[in-house]
């Protein structure tokens, strides 16, 4: 699986902070056999994120797309929004999910907006900044990720009994 992980981090995109999360999650899908064929850092600006998500589903043809940081509540968390303007459809599934393993982690998990959706062939998936938060909601997830990659690259076979 070709993975793309995109960090958004107003302190880490001016180097007042090193990006401890891009790495944690590059690192965990490594182990899990996958490629990380691209990353980068941005500050919680809208139409920057918007257009990275895009390039990268667009022209990279990622299978996956993760992005960290700026899904909560404070004035510049713009995560879910930029995302919801590039996916042509959206999972609850994998948000719901998320958010349901991590309240018995912590109570925070309640703030997060985390959204999932797809662009063309690419998945598209909101994680947390911290970088404990975003790998143990892609561990909360990823059971059936490869399942998702498949069907939306157009897999045929039946799901029914298969999980
Ligand atoms: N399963 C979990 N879910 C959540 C956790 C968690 O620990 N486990 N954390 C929750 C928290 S806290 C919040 S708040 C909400 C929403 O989080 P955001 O997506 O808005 O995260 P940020 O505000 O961008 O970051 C929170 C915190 O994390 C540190 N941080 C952020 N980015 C980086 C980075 N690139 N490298 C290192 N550290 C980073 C920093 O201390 C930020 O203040 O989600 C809950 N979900
Ligand atoms: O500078 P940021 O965007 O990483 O903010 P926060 O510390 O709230 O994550």
């Amino acid at each position: 699986m070709r993975v793309a992980i995109l960090t958004l981090s107003d302190k880490g995109s001016r180097g007042e902070r090193q990006d401890a999360s891009g790495p944690a999650l590059a690192a965990w899908l490594t182990e899990q056999g996958c490629s990380v064929v691209a990353t980068a850092i941005l500050p919680d600006e809208q139409r920057e994120i918007a257009a990275m998500l895009a390039d990268w589903a667009d022209r990279d043809r990622a299978d996956l797309i993760l992005t960290t940081g700026g899904t909560g509540v404070s004035p510049r968390d713009i995560t879910p929004e930029a995302t919801a303007a590039v996916v042509e459809r959206v999972i609850p599934g994998i948000g719901e999910l998320m958010r349901l393993r991590s309240l018995e982690v912590t109570k925070t998990a309640m703030l997060s907006r985390a959204m999932a959706g797809i662009r063309r062939q690419s998945l598209i998936i909101n994680l947390p900044g911290s970088p404990k938060g975003a790998v143990e909601c892609l561990e909360a997830v990823w059971q059936l990720i490869p399942h998702a990659v498949e069907k939306i690259r157009g897999d045929q076979r039946d799901c029914a009994g298969r999980f």
